[in-house]
């Protein structure tokens, strides 16, 4: 009970339903200065008195207790509405998920219809010609926030090798693929153009620091410093209960626990930075938002830019086919007993008890295609800055949020461990009026997606049929984009043998690849490659240079070319060498690297040809 001391003094606070419990707390309040103790009010107007329970007399941890108010004061402070609506949130979810009801309530879904490309016809041509010609209105945001846990990898992801052949990481990929449009989008533009188009990248405090340093030590990859903005998402504050009480980290009693948000924080983060304002003032018009290890993406921007620009979608989100239960969300036409719809992702873990509910007794299966019939979204958002900014001075860039909480048992009463709130960067349509024009635009899987999120043990339990995801399918996924581009440009390109790496049959394809200035889009492919060339399926292919044409080669072994600036030169001839072979790896194999072991295989670099122009 509390004495009438502790009442009086919980008057004297202003607060209300703080509980009995918070004398720990009373007996150092001499220690805070007036704006921590604003912020305990908080806390205990909140139902938290427990974080306080265990504080000892005043002179013992004073510096701990002060730290703890620096760690409450970020959380306050990042969260649009601040701890309070944090929690009041929380308590909210916490109880919808206690009584199991299902966020689509009222909702049944149906498929909805959006662009569907074909790779190399003449409409892709003239999309990717279009967004090319946007691509200096926009400005590129990469959520690279995730700590990536299902691949285990210890370093920062956009780190990764996003193929061993050059080795060349995939940040270094996609700052030299928005280099390459930033030139390509100004040559079309008469006169002089200065264009830089702006890079954002967030960070958490997981990848920040590697994320600086990888830039910093190679020199932002070309780009300008100035053109790149970090902005660093905060975590949130774990969730002990169905109370919303707060949970403290079991190493530091000092400390609340905490976990990631989701990616969903992109929006309040590019709200509150101020860069919207200032792109919108200098004429940007697009904002291309993607994730960190899709190797392929860069082979559909174009095209889905030049859909964005000519349908004048406000939101268009990139979708490939979808295998039925592939951990990718399924783009839906939601539509509301009430007469609502609207085209979202349904994430993938709800897209199966959602159609069970709506009276699809298989819930996520494949139909006669092979496929699901919701296209799968790969999580790549092209957003008009017009109506995005718009929304934004209404929401701050809040997200809808979920809880996840895994219970003890089915009474849900307790937790296995803490939970917290998330939220995903594509529910940001959820919030838009029903005027706003939401498309989607579908492609080729090889063409256009080919993540790294799994590990190889958990790759190689993936049923047969669906994609791994691992490093491994997404490196000779790049090959085999590669290739079938080659092709479809008129070179003949082997067929690929297939082989098992890491318990994964994968197609081995040559191990082609180029530069972004090189192949940026479909039309210089096919501007680059004449005559009849070809290339054995032992071979390695490495274009890094922009003006080099192939006519006329036979290529049995590895060639290299490199060539300077605007250097032109025509490579043709037989080329015939003992090439790279490719050595087996075992994920196991500590003496290994790890960029190697997760991949499981290595080149044996025998014998090559490299041309210097
Ligand atoms: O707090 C976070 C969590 C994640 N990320 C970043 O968000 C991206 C996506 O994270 P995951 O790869 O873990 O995402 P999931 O695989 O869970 O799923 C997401 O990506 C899929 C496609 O790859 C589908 O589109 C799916 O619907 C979408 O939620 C990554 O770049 C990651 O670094 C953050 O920036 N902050």
């Amino acid at each position: 009970m509390a004495s009438d001391g502790d009442a009086a003094a919980v008057a004297a606070l202003g607060i209300s339903g703080g509980g009995n419990d918070w004398a720990p707390l009373r007996r150092n309040l001499p220690l805070l200065a007036p704006e921590e103790v604003e912020l305990a009010k908080l806390l205990l107007s909140e139902g938290q008195s427990h974080l306080f329970e265990h504080w000892p007399e005043p002179g013992v941890d004073d510096e701990k207790k002060r730290n703890f108010f620096d760690q409450v004061r970020r959380l306050n402070s990042s969260y649009p509405g601040g701890l309070a609506s944090y929690i009041q949130n929380a308590r909210k979810l916490l109880a919808d998920s206690k009584a199991g009801k299902n966020p689509y309530d009222g909702f049944s879904p149906s498929v909805p219809s959006g662009e569907v490309l074909t790779f190399g016809d003449d409409n892709f041509v003239s999309l990717e010609e279009a967004g090319v010609k946007e691509a200096r209105h926009a400005a590129f945001v990469l959520v690279a926030g995730g700590l990536g846990e299902r691949l285990g990898y210890k370093g920062i992801k956009v780190a990764l090798p996003r193929e061993t052949t050059t080795g060349k990481c995939f940040l270094q990929h996609y700052i030299e693929s928005i280099l390459a449009l930033q030139e390509a989008s100004c040559k079309l533009v008469e006169g002089e153009c200065s264009t830089k188009i702006p890079f954002v990248i967030m960070t958490s405090d997981d990848t920040n620091a590697l994320t600086v340093k990888l830039l910093e030590s190679n020199s932002y990859f070309g780009m300008e410093p100035s053109q790149v903005h970090i902005l660093k998402q905060e975590k949130v504050a774990c969730l002990a209960d169905n109370d919303a009480r707060l949970a403290l980290d079991p190493n530091d009693k000092y400390k609340i626990q905490t976990k990631p948000h989701g990616h969903g924080d992109v929006h309040a983060l590019l709200y509150s930075s101020g860069l919207l304002e200032q792109w919108k003032s200098t004429g940007r018009k697009w904002v291309l938002f993607f994730q960190d290890t899709n190797g392929l993406l860069f082979n559909a921007i174009p095209s889905a830019l030049g859909v964005s620009a000519t349908k004048g979608y406000n939101v268009n989100s990139l979708a490939v086919p979808r295998k039925a239960k592939e951990a990718i969300g399924g783009i839906t036409k939601l539509t509301h007993v009430d007469g609502r719809t609207m085209v979202i992702n349904v994430e993938y873990n709800q897209l199966d008890p959602l159609l069970r509910a709506t009276g699809h007794p298989d819930g996520d299966a494949n139909c006669e295609t092979g496929y699901s019939p919701y296209p799968g979204n790969i999580n790549q958002l092209i957003l008009e800055i017009g109506p995005y900014m718009e929304e934004l001075k209404k929401t701050h860039g809040a997200i809808s949020e979920f809880v996840n909480p895994k219970y003890t048992d089915s009474t849900k009463t307790a937790f296995k461990s803490s939970t917290r709130l998330e939220c995903m960067m594509q529910d940001y349509p959820k919030t838009l009026p029903p005027s706003a024009k939401v498309g989607f635009t579908v492609m080729d899987t090889w063409l256009a997606y080919a993540p790294v999120k799994n590990n190889p043990e958990d790759a190689a339990k993936v049923p047969k049929g669906n994609p791994y995801h691992s490093a491994t399918s997404g490196e000779m996924a790049i090959y085999r984009a590669n290739s079938l581009i080659l092709r479809k440009a008129g070179a003949q390109i082997a067929d690929p043998v297939v082989d098992t790496f890491n318990g994964q049959e994968v197609e081995v394809w040559p191990r082609i690849t180029w530069s972004p200035r090189w192949g940026l889009v479909f039309k210089d492919v096919k501007a680059k490659v004449h005559g009849n060339s070809s290339v054995s399926q032992r071979s390695a292919l490495v274009i890094n240079a922009k003006n080099i044409t192939i006519e006329g080669l036979t290529l049995d072994g590895t060639l290299i070319v490199n060539a300077k600036d605007e250097a032109k030169f025509n490579v043709t001839g037989h080329v015939e060498n003992k090439g790279w072979t490719i050595q087996h790896v075992d994920h196991k194999d500590t003496s290994e690297k790890e960029e190697i072991r997760i991949r499981g295989f290595k080149f044996n670099k025998v014998e090559q040809l490299e041309l210097n122009y």
